[in-house]
């Protein structure tokens, strides 16, 4: 089942530079906010808790980041949104079972988190991610 909207993400080139806007947009406080760095997607990542969901800033890691070549494509703005799961394999399994199948195997997203990514040209021409909750 799909739960809850986790996360929408939006590319960037100067990561505090736009946190820094997002801060003034969103009231947000320092408790609210966590950056961190994912290797395994070369992103440098800001995330602004807002209830159950979060404002994901992304910033490339090197000019091999999908986020170097949407920056160059598309300039900086809306990139993907996030749909949270308790159960990423069922719902993989789900789609697939429509015809839905995502780029590649689940890999770590940030916090450790497994996600998996739907290619935009099936998803309405926009990039849509699950993203696996971590249970309490
Ligand atoms: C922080 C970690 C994690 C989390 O925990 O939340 C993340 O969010 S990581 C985020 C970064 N990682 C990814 O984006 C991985 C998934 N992305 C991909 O696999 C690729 O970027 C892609 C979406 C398959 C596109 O790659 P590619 O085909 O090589 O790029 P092109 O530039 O040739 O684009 C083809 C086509 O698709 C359009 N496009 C590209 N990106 C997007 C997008 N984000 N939203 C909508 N459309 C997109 C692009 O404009 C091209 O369209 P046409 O020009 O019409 O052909
Ligand atoms: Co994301």
């Amino acid at each position: 089942m799909i739960s809850n909207i986790d996360h929408i993400a939006i590319a960037v080139h100067d990561l505090e530079n736009s946190l820094e806007q997002f801060k003034i947009l969103t009231d947000a406080t320092d408790a609210q906010i966590r950056i961190e760095e994912v290797p395994s997607e070369k992103v440098r990542v800001a995330f602004i808790q807002i209830g159950n969901s979060k404002i994901e800033l992304l910033e490339p890691l090197g000019t091999a980041s999908p986020i170097t070549r949407f920056l160059e494509k598309r300039g900086e703005g809306l990139h993907h949104i996030a749909l949270e799961t308790e159960n990423l394999e069922a719902e993989i399994k789900r789609t697939v079972k429509e015809n839905l199948l995502p780029i590649s195997a689940p890999s770590e997203g940030a916090g450790g988190k497994k996600v998996v990514f739907f290619n935009p040209k099936d998803t309405g021409k926009v990039l849509v991610e699950f993203i696996q909750k971590i249970q309490d």
